[in-house]
């Protein structure tokens, strides 16, 4: 079980970093094996930014991250490899995930080089071979291939892959499929779906609601920094409460909606506020349900 407590974030920003930005606003959810969290909002509202923290790239400014009840905020280097063992991310654009110069595969050898190095070739190479399986892919048509000889689809695949070879417990997935086109877009999806069902704990990034809607079980809807509505997602989406939720929906456009025919109004929102406070405290509004008070 993967779960953030209160967590902050602030970068510095202007000149010198004289001024400070709350990127992320006492943000707390959890996520169990073998389902899909979806965080959606705007751009800029900190979705990123949340994942980011999750895989320890960037630090906390405050709170805690903790992975079966254990503070990665607080530990070591040692301590960090061993939960990369269990979490992994894969993000928007997966070619700059490769190194042009090198053969795609060899982001699987880094995983037996730092976590595997005893493992004998023949037992390796099989594990390799089950784990792009388990993606859909065939070891021959992409193993020792350069990143420009294989598809967007492939090469994110091969990054999924990558991460089933560590055998984790949480991914992830910020924007994985906003860079492929319909059919590969879905065909990832399915995937991630599979996976889940096997147990696997998803951290969904991502602006599309329609995605969200597809794959989650349960949302959160950020702006600012800070979650405006969360729960599971036939209630959120099927019954949004927040007036932010409310017009983010609003403003997706349906399949047979035509611009010419009925544009889409866009809705002023109040303006940013002071992201330095807290926000507003959820409340629950039904089951399995919460949203912020409107101030
Ligand atoms: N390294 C950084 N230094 C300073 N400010 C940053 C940094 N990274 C992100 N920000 C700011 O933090 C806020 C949240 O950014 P974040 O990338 O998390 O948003 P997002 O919801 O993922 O947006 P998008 O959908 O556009 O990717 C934004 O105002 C952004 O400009």
């Amino acid at each position: 079980m993967l779960e953030l407590e209160k967590v902050w974030k602030s970068y510095r920003v202007g000149s010198l970093g004289s001024k400070k930005l709350t990127a992320v606003r006492d943000v707390s959810f959890s996520i169990a094996p073998g389902e899909v969290l979806s965080v959606v909002g705007e751009s800029g509202s900190g979705k990123t930014t949340v994942g980011k923290m999750v895989l320890q790239l960037i630090s906390v400014s405050k709170g805690a991250i903790r992975l079966d009840g254990e503070d990665i905020t607080k530990t070591g280097k040692r301590g960090l490899k061993e939960y990369y063992r269990n979490v992994q991310g894969v993000f928007q654009d997966p070619f700059s995930s490769y190194n042009p110069i090198f053969r795609a595969d060899r982001v699987l050898e880094m995983v037996k080089e730092s976590y595997f190095p005893r493992v004998k070739r023949s037992e390796w190479d099989s594990k390799v071979e089950d784990s792009l399986q388990s993606v859909g892919l065939e070891a021959g048509a992409v193993l020792g291939k350069y990143p420009h000889q294989l598809s967007g689809g492939q090469l994110q695949r091969m990054l999924i892959a990558r991460a089933l070879l560590l055998d984790i417990k949480v991914l992830v997935a910020d924007e994985i499929i906003s860079m492929l086109d319909a059919s590969t877009r879905i065909d990832v999806l399915n995937l991630l779906g599979s996976l889940k069902e096997r147990g696997l704990a998803v951290l969904f990034v991502t602006h599309d609601l329609s995605l969200a809607n597809y794959i989650s079980e349960r949302v959160i809807i950020m702006r600012h920094g800070a979650i405006v509505e969360t729960g599971a997602t036939g209630k959120v989406f099927g019954d949004p409460r927040h007036p932010y939720s409310r017009n983010l929906l609003a403003s997706v456009p349906q399949l047979h909606t035509k611009w010419s025919e009925n544009p889409i109004p866009v809705v002023e929102l109040e303006p940013d506020g002071d992201r330095s406070r807290p926000p507003a405290p959820l409340t629950k509004v039904d089951e399995r349900h919460w949203v912020a008070s409107v101030g």
